[in-house]
């Protein structure tokens, strides 16, 4: 909020740059937007007034809402005064001068909003259910917001990143919450169609085109009209196609095979890779304006070992997601196999996640999955000399529950006494070290059921 002119260039600025920017003139404004909004909010206030009536107001709103984290923008002279220093020092994340330097506003604003993410109360202000993503780690809400601001523009995004990472999910993703949801999501793989067909594929063809166009054929931009075409392998694209996919996107009209009149389309392109496009524009593989026609936004969806605080999240999603499709007896992870899955280094990601989940709930024939029903490596002993407390701790307990168990014929209740712990405090420590037990030798493992 604050003075008008300022207020609508920086709106200006940081719209251009795909916030999502309300205006308010005055605190009134201001805590009625705040209201309103059930999202985290991220604020610049605009203090070009020293006057004490109006900081004891603008105080009075951050007291309010002491989440939303707040950028103050100044003029310069202002900062000789006292009590603006105090205020900002008090209660802003940071502050910037007039005039302002947009990308170092975007850069403050952008680690503002982080902060604000931290305090909020719920820990998805942007739902990842409404993207049919999965994962909560700040680097995937930050990949949530970018879909969102990027779904309501209608420019050309490149998803970029290592394959399995969800880069077509995030273009169905950008398609669903963009003004074109109503229309057509169509999504080509340019590395898997055949050379002589592609131009046929991409652009269509007339009737009698070439040798077997019995008929008219529309091709996939033109059958995507209102709405979007998702372009995968992007930098598999022959060179002549990168040629006239280019002249689409600069002028939006197709040439059916075969015809000399152009058809206009209303289509919005998404393409992703998994190779570098800089590398390939280097060897001569890549046309460079494509690129930088293609590139007018990028996204990249982290690795799954980046963010391996989502990795039990996403295990635990498909494992109910495909229990309910087929009955079975197994509960979920073993604590070995949840810190397993965290230490691999998931080189197919998201997909490898999903394919070892299903193959454990066919392999598992105990109530709980183990690492080797994942097809994961069990956990080395750490040498000596490399052995933390904690894990020393937890080597010393294993041996005893293994030991105990063995003794008394894997009997849990007689284990249970011996070692001092109730039954439930057994099972679960079984659990956490993956401890294997013969199949019936316990009345409640027998039946599968929970102590
Ligand atoms: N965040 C996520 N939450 C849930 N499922 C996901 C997520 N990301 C990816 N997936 C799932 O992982 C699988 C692979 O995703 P997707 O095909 O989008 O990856 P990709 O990056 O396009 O892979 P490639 O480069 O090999 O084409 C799909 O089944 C997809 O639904």
């Amino acid at each position: 909020m604050g003075c008008e002119s300022h207020g609508y260039d920086i709106a200006e600025a940081l719209e251009n740059a795909l916030w999502n920017v309300r205006h308010a003139r005055n605190q009134q404004e201001a805590s009625s937007i705040i209201e309103n909004d059930g999202r985290s909010l991220t604020a610049i206030a605009i203090i070009n007034n020293t006057d004490s009536r109006q900081l004891e107001d603008l105080q009075g709103l951050i007291d309010m809402h002491p989440e939303i984290a707040l950028l103050a923008v100044v003029d310069p002279s202002s900062l000789q005064v006292e009590r603006v220093r105090r205020l900002i020092h008090q209660y802003f994340f940071a502050f910037l001068t007039l005039p302002l330097d947009p990308i170092k506003a975007q850069h403050l604003l952008e680690a503002a909003w982080e902060m604000t993410l931290l305090s909020s109360p719920s820990p998805n202000p942007f739902r990842d259910e409404d993207l049919g993503m999965v994962g909560s780690s700040p680097v995937m809400q930050s990949l949530y917001r970018s879909i969102y601001r990027i779904a309501k523009v209608d420019a050309p995004v490149l998803v970029t990143g290592e394959s399995g990472t969800g880069k077509e999910l995030i273009a169905r993703a950008i398609h669903d919450q963009s003004p074109r949801r109503n229309g057509p999501f169509n999504a080509i793989n340019c590395g898997a169609l055949p050379p002589g067909l592609i131009q046929s594929e991409l652009f269509g063809h007339e009737k009698g085109a070439f040798t077997g166009a019995g008929q008219r054929k529309f091709g996939i931009i033109e059958s995507t009209s209102g709405g979007t075409l998702f372009l995968d392998e992007i930098g598999d694209l022959p060179l002549d196609m990168q040629v006239s996919l280019l002249r689409f996107l600069e002028n939006n009209h197709v040439f059916r095979l075969g015809s000399l009149k152009e058809v206009k389309v209303d289509v919005r392109v998404l393409a992703a890779t998994h190779v570098n496009l800089e590398a390939a524009i280097e060897h001569g593989t890549f046309r460079e304006d494509l690129y930088h026609r293609l590139n007018v936004l990028q996204l990249t969806p982290p690795p799954l070992r980046e963010r391996r605080e989502d990795i039990e999240e996403i295990a635990n999603f498909f494992f109910k997601k495909y229990r309910t499709e087929k009955a079975t007896k197994v509960k979920g992870f073993n604590q070995e196999s949840l810190l397993l899955m965290r230490q691999h280094s998931w080189p197919g990601n998201i997909r490898e996640l999903i394919n070892r989940v299903r193959r454990a709930m066919v392999m598992c024939d105990q109530r709980l999955i183990r690492p080797e029903d994942l097809g994961l490596e069990r956990r080395q002993s750490p040498s000596r000399g490399q052995v933390t407390l904690e894990q020393a701790r937890d080597l010393a307990e294993q041996s005893a529950i293994r030991a105990s168990l063995a003794r008394n014929k894997y009997q849990v209740q007689h284990s249970a006494c011996e070692l001092d712990v109730s039954r439930a405090t057994l099972y679960r420590l079984i659990e956490k070290h993956g401890i294997d037990r013969p199949l019936g030798k316990d009345p409640q493992i027998a039946r599968g059921t929970t102590p």
